[in-house]
């Protein structure tokens, strides 16, 4: 018996962190150590849809996962500051609708998303006036605006759409959120039980996510042939439009848009930091 739970606990010990991550383009820089470079063979990694990492993580089935913002708030989860945030457009979260946004009744969002689906509720709240209905369903924007006056698609089904070609009003909610606060927007970061956010483990995540920003050139070209998207949409989203490493400005918009959130609703908490205390932000 002693030596079966000894075993147990080794094992236990030796178990290589469960990390969930992003399956979207916006992650590759982050896990790129852990995937390509010196930190491989370190995680054991997975990768899902923003909604399921969260309940991966919130669910135990992970030690860590690149939890949406809102979800880190709902569960009392801790976070590190490196995650995917934006300080201007970000291009892959986009509000389009078949009317003017003041006459928006019911918003079909994409199920990956829990984040944005929030912040579409504040963008739609204060700057329009208005509090749809949400029904939840595959990003498919025709299908989705069948069913609903307005869509709300994220990530590479977002990136796959020409904002310039679709011809109805869309928003970067990104940009409406900038516009609004003055501040950046953190959509999602590296998150756990405070239990399992060992600073090996943070540090390593740290160490993959500085791999890759040092490795974008390559990023661009083969996540641009692995996902199909022109390497000039890539590089400008990659460069541009998302930011990793996230500061205290991150922070301060994290906050604002919980006590936005928590004025639609009431509820979630502040998110508290944990790990890394190096703030340099992602900004370029
Ligand atoms: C900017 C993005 O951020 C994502 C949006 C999320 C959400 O809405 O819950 C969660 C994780 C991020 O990957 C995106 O994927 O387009």
């Amino acid at each position: 018996m002693m030596v079966n739970s000894d075993l147990l606990l080794r094992s236990e010990i030796r178990r290589k962190p469960r990390v969930c991550a992003v399956s979207y383009l916006n992650t590759a820089p982050l896990v790129w150590g852990a995937v390509n470079g010196p930190q491989k063979g370190l995680l054991d990694l997975t990768f899902a849809v923003p909604s399921i990492c969260a309940d991966r993580v919130v669910e135990g089935d992970a030690d860590i996962g690149l939890v949406p913002a809102i979800e880190m708030a709902r569960h009392g989860l801790e976070m590190i500051p490196i995650g995917i945030a934006c300080r201007g457009p970000v291009r892959s979260i986009l509000l389009i609708s078949d009317r003017p946004f003041e006459e928006i009744r019911t918003l079909a969002v994409d199920s990956g998303s829990r984040t944005s689906v929030q912040l579409a509720r504040v963008i739609l709240a204060r700057k329009f006036g208005v509090s749809p209905t949400i029904l939840t369903m595959d990003p498919d924007l025709v299908g989705m605006l069948e069913l609903a006056d307005a869509a709300l698609i994220i990530g590479d089904a977002a990136l796959a759409l020409d904002p310039a070609e679709i011809d109805m009003p869309c928003l970067d909610l990104g940009e409406e959120w900038v516009e609004m606060t003055g501040l950046p927007f953190v959509f999602a970061a590296w998150s756990g039980r405070k239990e399992n956010l060992k600073p090996e483990l943070t540090e390593l995540l740290k160490a993959s996510c500085l791999y890759g920003l040092g490795q974008l050139d390559t990023i661009i070209k083969e996540e641009a042939d692995r996902r199909g998207f022109s390497e000039d949409l890539v590089h400008q989203y990659l460069t541009r439009n998302i930011c990793f490493l996230l500061g205290d400005e991150e922070a301060a918009g994290l906050a604002l848009y919980l006590e936005y959130v928590r004025e639609l609703d009431g509820a979630p908490a502040a998110v508290t930091e944990t790990g890394i205390h190096d703030q340099t932000t992602g900004s370029r």
